[in-house]
């Protein structure tokens, strides 16, 4: 287990939680494509006390230098003579393959071995040269094949798979061809990438096999099913999505391919396939991340075409991994009218070699004219829904007034002490993370497996406590969700947290970090003046963060010590006015247990920086399931906030008069005035 939390980032940081918490299944398998990768083990170091600073590329640099290994600087790593390669591996190998196979990742400084698939982490390889521990330098490699289960599934399922053109009835194959668009799809094209089709689960299959031995890893399942009048796709893997690292297509790129197009679809690399011949792969996830571990199998692209998708996610992902990539040699295909997704460019007849060659430069200058802009302000006009950001499926009246949950933004989060906010924030965080809103919190004051629980218990909406036999049939529905933990717990600094977010970006591709709370950030400044300077300066570092890696972050503030009897304002967030001024969104929990008796909240918005809308709603706490989220019976109604005296209350949907108190406070908070928006949520 231990090689799996030092080789991710500096021990103690970042640790998923089925590493930490539920490792039912046992040691994470391989990470990438290919036959089962060996992780390069030695005696498991004790937990440090002091992380590890991450390493630069600078640094990985001098050291090659200082040790006199040779290296190449490649895109997004750096490529160096494998250590970890036998004697015997290398009678085998023709020059050209054994040389530099030693892929080192630039940011993160983990190596891949692409000939003994020995990896591990930067300190495993500095250990390996240095020939300290235990015979490092000969390197033990510890082989992991996939759990015995899953290998006979994959082999079960496999077997029993035909090809889409076997099937005996025509009928059957017809209907399967048009559920899936694959009517245009030819036969050839299917026998290339080895795709089948599994009868009883209507399903096609998409192999994931490992380059060179051409071994079957796991695959992949397509359904579909009929939704009025489109269709709706469901993928199952094998192994589990966070195990699943086929990029599909791979064994049919060769050597002397330096183009190649990525989709997020293996439908779509096929589409892509078929019309252009070029060289496509289908990353294993889609949109959801681009896992670095991925890297070391792209190095050999001169250039890189991203065509993810039709939609602003599709678009906003493209830009994310190009970063990953290195912009210079990616280039993206702005979704469009037309501009759709491959496939569906193929069953339109578009032309292909007019969408590739208007793909555009992922490398922007650091000044630009409205003439590039104007595509992509365009973009975000003819989308406003998308644009508006991900909904909350628990909290409607949240939609209502923030319309969503937006990257890049800040949202500053406050409530008396002891009100509910961990509780609430948890629940706010899961359920954009259940819609695939890679998440990672830090969580200061209270531990992991404490916050963990918490949240296993709203996914369940429900007491664990009384149905332990569901725990399993839960803990692995939960342990698919993108969700990691910063493994910190009391004071730290704030360059240590951001350091290890910016690494999260870019190894789990988070969107949404929460920081509960910032006061464990502070130090231990005496004097209230130079607190309130800590705190300004930690704001604005989380700001910049957001801003630059278009990802969003929710902080908790401990507000200021008011009267008990007195409402929160924006005023009442702890320090100066600068977090208020820097965040996107204000979110108040009003803790009113005074008046309306225990177990009653309600949540203000106070500040909205999209478009302007504040106000405030009841939320109903739910003891057994620790869930705010309003039951549907709830007579209490959203309060539009119009202008500084006075709150708009909003038809519930039975037409009866809400149950909200006049808000005093919210009436004196600096608001702006809005129209009501019209369009419903979901
Ligand atoms: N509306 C509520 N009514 C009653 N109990 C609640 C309510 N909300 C949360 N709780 C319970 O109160 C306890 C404290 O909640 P929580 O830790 O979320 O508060 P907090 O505001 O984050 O606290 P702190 O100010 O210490 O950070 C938990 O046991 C939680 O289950």
């Amino acid at each position: 287990m231990w090689v799996l939390l030092r080789s991710g980032y500096p021990l103690r940081i970042l640790l998923p939680l089925r590493g930490e918490w539920m490792s039912r299944r046992g040691l994470p398998r391989s990470l990438v494509p290919g036959p089962p990768r060996r992780r390069y083990r030695k005696e498991a170091l004790p937990a440090l006390d002091v992380p590890v600073l991450p390493v630069t590329t600078t640094e990985i640099r001098q050291y090659l230098r200082a040790h006199g290994i040779p290296f190449q600087d490649g895109h997004s790593c750096l490529r160096a003579p494998s250590p970890f390669v036998g004697a015997s591996q290398l009678k085998d190998q023709t020059s050209a393959t054994t040389s530099f196979n030693l892929f080192i990742d630039k940011t993160t400084g983990r190596f891949l071995c692409m000939t003994s698939l020995a990896e591990g982490s930067w300190e495993d390889f500095q250990a390996s040269v240095e020939g300290r521990g235990d015979g490092a330098r000969e390197g033990v490699l510890l082989s992991e094949a996939p759990e015995a289960e899953d290998s006979e599934e994959v082999r079960r399922i496999w077997d029993r798979a035909i090809p889409l053109w076997e099937l005996p009835e025509p009928e059957e194959a017809h209907l399967a061809r048009v559920m899936f668009g694959l009517t245009k799809v030819t036969d050839d094209t299917l026998r290339h990438f080895s795709v089948r089709y599994l009868r009883p689960a209507r399903s096609l299959v998409f192999p994931w096999f490992s380059p060179g031995s051409l071994r079957l890893r796991g695959l992949k399942l397509l359904g579909a099913e009929g939704q009025g009048d489109g269709v709706h796709y469901v993928e199952t893997t094998i192994p589990r999505p966070g195990a699943y690292h086929n990029l599909f297509g791979l064994p049919l790129i060769t050597r002397r391919d330096v183009e190649v197009v990525l989709t997020s679809r293996e439908l779509d690399s096929l589409a892509l396939n078929q019309s252009t011949g070029l060289p496509t792969l289908a990353l294993p996830r889609g949109t959801a991340c681009l896992p670095p571990a991925l890297l070391p199998y792209l190095e050999q692209f001169r250039r890189i075409v991203l065509w993810l998708g039709d939609d602003l996610r599709s678009w906003e992902a493209a830009k994310l991994f190009a970063r990953k990539l290195n912009p210079k040699r990616c280039s993206l295909v702005r979704p469009g009218d037309h501009q759709p997704r491959p496939l569906e460019a193929l069953n339109r007849g578009l032309n292909f070699s007019r969408i590739l060659r208007t793909a555009l430069p992922a490398w922007h200058k650091s000044i630009v004219s409205f003439r590039q802009l104007r595509e992509e302000v365009l973009g975000e006009l003819s989308n406003v829904e998308q644009v508006a950001g991900i909904r909350w499926g628990r909290f409607p009246d949240l939609n209502r007034l923030l319309k969503g949950h937006r990257k890049g933004e800040l949202t500053v989060f406050t409530g008396p002490t002891g009100s509910g906010k961990t509780t609430f924030i948890s629940e706010y965080a899961l359920d954009l993370c259940t819609q695939g809103v890679n998440t990672l919190w830090g969580s200061f004051e209270i531990s992991n497996v404490r916050l963990a629980r918490v949240m296993l218990t709203q996914f369940a909406v429900g007491r664990l406590e009384d149905q332990l036999d569901k725990y399993d049939e839960w803990a692995d529905r939960f342990e698919d969700l993108p969700l990691y933990f910063m493994t910190f717990h009391g004071q730290q600094s704030i360059r240590t947290v951001i350091d290890t977010m910016q690494h999260a970006v870019y190894v789990y591709d988070i969107c949404h970090v929460v920081i509960d709370n910032l006061q464990f950030m502070m130090g231990h400044e005496q004097l209230s003046t130079d607190r309130i300077a800590a705190q300004d300066y930690i704001v604005g570092a989380f700001r910049k963060f957001a801003t630059d890696n278009s990802c969003h972050v929710t902080l908790v503030i401990h507000p200021r010590k008011e009267d008990d009897d007195k409402e929160l304002q924006t005023a009442s967030i702890f320090g100066s006015a600068k977090a208020s001024q820097e965040a996107d969104n204000v979110l108040i929990l009003q803790d009113r247990k005074l008046v309306t008796g225990p177990g009653k909240r309600y949540l203000q918005v106070s500040k909205n920086r999209f478009d302007g809308d504040i106000g405030v709603f009841p939320l109903e706490f739910n003891k057994s399931s620790l869930t705010f989220s309003i039951p549907p019976k709830s007579k209490a109604r959203l309060k539009k906030i119009k202008d500084d005296n006075e709150l708009v209350a909003k038809k519930p949907s039975s037409g009866k008069k809400g149950a909200v108190p006049q808000n005093s406070q919210t009436s004196q908070a600096p608001i702006s005035s809005q129209a009501d928006p019209s369009k419903p949520s979901r």
